[in-house]
Order: C-alpha cells, then sequence, then structure tokens
C-alpha cells in the first residue's frame, strides 16, 4: 500500500482518540530541558506498542491535569499569545484528553480579578496563563488572594502565615521577557511548557509577599528593586512607545546619572539552612537544598506554632544596615534569561524559602560598571568590596525621608554634623537639596510606597515545571564524555 493511503487510512482509524502517537514522537530531552517539537509520522506496529506503554503510563499518573482553566492575554509581547495557543498548544491538550476552559482577557487584570471573584476553582485542576511576567503576576495574585480569603486568612497582616494555593499554574510564554519561565523550566519554548502541564509535572516556588504600614501591596517572585533597577523601569515606562529597546536606553541613561539613595536596611538572616548566595551550584530540577530547607523551614513553622520559638527570640536576630546605596535587590530566583544568562544571583533558589538581599554601596561610575559586567562574566559578582549579599527570610526598608527621628538621632550620632542639613531638608521637602528617592521594581511593577516590609512564604505556589534540568552527559558538548 502507497505510504499516503496507509498515513491516511490510520488518521482515519485514530480520529477522535485522546492520545495520539504524532504527539509523542519525536519528544525528547535537549540541552536546558527542552523538549523538541512533535512531528507527525505513521504508526507502524512498534509505534502502536509504544503508543499503548505510553498511554498506561500516562493513566497511572494521577498527577496529570484533567480540566485547566487558561487565560490568553492578546497583547502580550508580539500580540502572537492567542495565534501561539491554538497552533502550537490546544490540539496537544487536545491528543492528551485535557479539557479546558479558556478566557481571552478583554482588559489589564481581568484574569486577575476573574480568578479572585468569579472562577469555579473547585472544577479545575490547574490554572494556565499565556502570556509574559506581568500575566502570571496576575495569576498569582488572583490565585493566592482567593485561597487566603477563602480560608479566612489577613492578607494585609505581614505576620499571617499564608496557605499554599493547591492549583498548580502553567505557563505558555508568550511575552517579551518570559523570565518566570525561563527561569522554571530553563527555555521559553510553548511547546515545552505545553509538555511540562500535560505530564502534570510540578515545581514549588517561594513568593514574597510586600507591605507598607500593615497595607499589602504586591506579591514577587523574581526580583525587587530599589535604586538602579527601581530608576530603569520608571524611565522605560515613560518611553513604551519604543518597545523591548527602551530598557537598554534607559539602563544607559540610568548608569550615566548614577544615583544613590540613603536609607536603612534590616534584615532577618536564614538560619537552618545549606547553601549560601555564592555557591558554585546552581538550583536544579529536584534540587536538594530546596528540598532538605523547604523541610526545615515547616518544621520550624510547626515550633513556632507552638510557642516553643518565641517572638523576642526571633526579634533579636534583625539586623541593620545604614547607608548609601546604588542599588538594593532582593532576588528569589536566580533572574537568570536571555539576557543575563547568570542572572543576578546565580545561586539563589526557586523553593528554598529565601530570598537573596543584594546591597551595592555608593562607588564609582567605573565600579559600578564592573558589577553589572558581572552579571554576564564568570567571576563570582559578589567578590567587590562595595557588594555585599545576605539570604533571607524577611527584610525591611525605610528611605532617609521616612526614617524615624529616633533613627535619625543615631544617625547623627554616627556620622555626626554634615546629617543636620538632611535633618532640615526632610523638614522642609521644598527645599532643592531634598534627599532624594528612588522607587521599588517588584517583578516589572512599580510599587507604591518606598518603605517596606518583605517576607518570604517557602514554597506557597506550584508549577507545571520541573526546574531547569541538567544536560546529560551525552547532550553537553563542552563536556568531553560527550565526545
Ligand atoms: N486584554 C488586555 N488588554 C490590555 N492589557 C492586558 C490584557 N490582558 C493582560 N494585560 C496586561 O498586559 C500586561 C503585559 O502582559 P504580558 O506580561 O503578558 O506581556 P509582556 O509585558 O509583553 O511580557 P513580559 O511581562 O514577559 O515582558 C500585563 O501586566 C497584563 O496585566
Amino acid at each position: 500500500m502507497a505510504a499516503g493511503k496507509r498515513l491516511k487510512r490510520e488518521k482515519e482509524r485514530t480520529a477522535g482518540r485522546p492520545l495520539q502517537c504524532c504527539m509523542w514522537r519525536g519528544v525528547s530531552a535537549t540541552a536546558g530541558g527542552a523538549l523538541r517539537s512533535p512531528s507527525p509520522v505513521q504508526t507502524r506496529p512498534c509505534v502502536r506498542l509504544w503508543i499503548s506503554s505510553i498511554r498506561e503510563q500516562l493513566t497511572a499518573t494521577t498527577s496529570r491535569p484533567k480540566h485547566l482553566l487558561v487565560y490568553i492575554n492578546p497583547y502580550g509581547g508580539k500580540r502572537k499569545g492567542k495565534h501561539i495557543y491554538e497552533l502550537k498548544v490546544a490540539p496537544l491538550f487536545a491528543q492528551a484528553g485535557i479539557r479546558t476552559h479558556v478566557i481571552v482577557t478583554e482588559y489589564a487584570n481581568h484574569a486577575r480579578d476573574h480568578l479572585k471573584t468569579q472562577a469555579e476553582l473547585k472544577k479545575f485542576d490547574g490554572v494556565v496563563c499565556v502570556g509574559g511576567d506581568g500575566m502570571f503576576s496576575e495569576i498569582i495574585h488572583g490565585l493566592i488572594w482567593r485561597t487566603q480569603t477563602d480560608n479566612g486568612r489577613n492578607l494585609n497582616s505581614p505576620e499571617e502565615t499564608l496557605l499554599p494555593c493547591s492549583l498548580r499554574i502553567g505557563i505558555i510564554p508568550a511575552g517579551s521577557t518570559d523570565c518566570i519561565c525561563f527561569a522554571t523550566v530553563g527555555t521559553n519554548d510553548p511547546v515545552t511548557s505545553a509538555l511540562h502541564i500535560i505530564v502534570g509535572d510540578s515545581q514549588s516556588m517561594d513568593v514574597c509577599s510586600v507591605h507598607h504600614n500593615n497595607t499589602f501591596l504586591r506579591y514577587s517572585v523574581s526580583l525587587l528593586g530599589y535604586g538602579f533597577y527601581g530608576d530603569v523601569l520608571t524611565d522605560s515606562e515613560r518611553k513604551r512607545w519604543m518597545g523591548p529597546a527602551r530598557y537598554d536606553l534607559s539602563g544607559v541613561k540610568m548608569f550615566l546619572t548614577h544615583h544613590y539613595y540613603e536609607g536603612s536596611v534590616s534584615y532577618l538572616p536564614a538560619r537552618d539552612i545549606i547553601g549560601t548566595p555564592r555557591d558554585p551550584g546552581r538550583c536544579r530540577s529536584g534540587c536538594s537544598v530546596c528540598q532538605h530547607n523547604g523541610e526545615k523551614h515547616s518544621e520550624s513553622a510547626e515550633r513556632y506554632k507552638m510557642d516553643i520559638a518565641s517572638e523576642s527570640e526571633s526579634d533579636m536576630e534583625w539586623r541593620t544596615i545604614r547607608g548609601k546605596f546604588l542599588a538594593i535587590n532582593a532576588a528569589s530566583m536566580s533572574c537568570a534569561c536571555p539576557r543575563s544568562p547568570k542572572g543576578l544571583s546565580p545561586a539563589a533558589h526557586l523553593a528554598d524559602g529565601t530570598t537573596d538581599l543584594i546591597l551595592v554601596r555608593k562607588c564609582s561610575r567605573f565600579d559600578f560598571l564592573r558589577h553589572l559586567l558581572r552579571h554576564t562574566s564568570k567571576d563570582d559578582q559578589f567578590d567587590l568590596n562595595f557588594v555585599e549579599v545576605h539570604r533571607v527570610r524577611r527584610f525591611c526598608f525605610t528611605p532617609r525621608h521616612c526614617q524615624s527621628d529616633s533613627d535619625l538621632e543615631l544617625d547623627l550620632r554616627e556620622n555626626g554634623k554634615r546629617q543636620i542639613f538632611s535633618q532640615i531638608c526632610r523638614d522642609h521637602p521644598a527645599c532643592g537639596c531634598t534627599p532624594a528617592y528612588s522607587s521599588w521594581n517588584c517583578d516589572g511593577e512599580i510599587l507604591t510606597h518606598t518603605a517596606i516590609d518583605v517576607r518570604v512564604h517557602c514554597q506557597l505556589i506550584k508549577l507545571f515545571a520541573r526546574g531547569i534540568e541538567e544536560p546529560t552527559v551525552f547532550e553537553d558538548l563542552t563536556n568531553p564524555c560527550a565526545i
């Protein structure tokens, strides 16, 4: 029988079946954990054997989702979200027998508000967003809000222990940067992400809550940046018409402006953990650091509930640093992306209950350039005398113009007469030399307040992902064994 006829017959025979071989043929791991796109094939007996054995295995996997709530941002990135979903993802979901309820968003925060109020979450096994980091942020805000309010938690209290969300989140990358997808999957490929959803992978992730004066502001999963990164975002927002090139232009402009900001940072160092921000190891699929620190975290949360560790005891551990900073960054993940392959904190972990607090003190432009260049080089980016890094569970920042009188008095004693003029400026903001303040960049959004209280919530959400996979010895061409 001619090959064409045989294929046609086979197609007719298998039409409507939940899972077809074409989807699984050619799916294999590549370097960095990417999965190749499927290609259509004819079903020969050996292939049929494969299909039935894969189906058996998949049926046995109870973690596979069967019904998904999908939000598509039609305006994210190059405005191809709808097209990507319809062309590359929906056919795979259909072949895997996954039912979907698709909502194409009509305005910003549509997905967040729908999740908060209307979505019948009990009907679904997961939520999928088709878009970029902004869209992912909408989903986590909606889901976390809903989970906490349904369980009577007070979102405005930074002391509140939040409840982990039961629904997993899938990200189909269709934005302009897609950093979260890159950091959790290792690649920005819609088919790879769809397959992670279909097989029901699971990757826990920490979330930071950001409060100001006992009022909830936002959640963050990647970068909270004050100073340089806050200024770059604020400036680039004014140049939206330029597209992604605006980040480069604003970056150069802010580098040349070289603003530094005064304030105090207090932090609670992470105790009883393994790993430091300067480790050579990286957070990878099945990370033992995340596993160990996650367990330790739940043990100490239990102890705290039972009042074995008193609050005053933990208060004693707070440390404070006052000074002039070019940048204050908190990286809850490496923040690696195609532009900065190592990221801001290469050894940060996705789910260890901590964030890496990086303080870049006032220094020369040349030194700051050295620091920025280290994000792309092999050198240790924290090995500079004006940069310090701490792995923390919680931190607070107070800009100098918001510091209390007692704090200012302390500064006065420490730094002498110069502070008197700053005090005068603080009391008379119309004065031209008012101490300058920056804004916080919270996962790409500007925060409305500068004095903030940040707390890490260990493994609060779960993604349909498995973390970045190390290339196997045969895929890693830099490894001599591969040759
Ligand atoms: N229908 C819509 N109309 C306008 N804005 C929307 C709509 N749906 C979502 N948004 C908003 O668009 C913003 C950007 O979307 P998204 O993150 O998907 O793309 P992006 O900004 O290009 O990608 P990235 O965040 O990765 O750089 C989000 O903050 C989201 O709130």
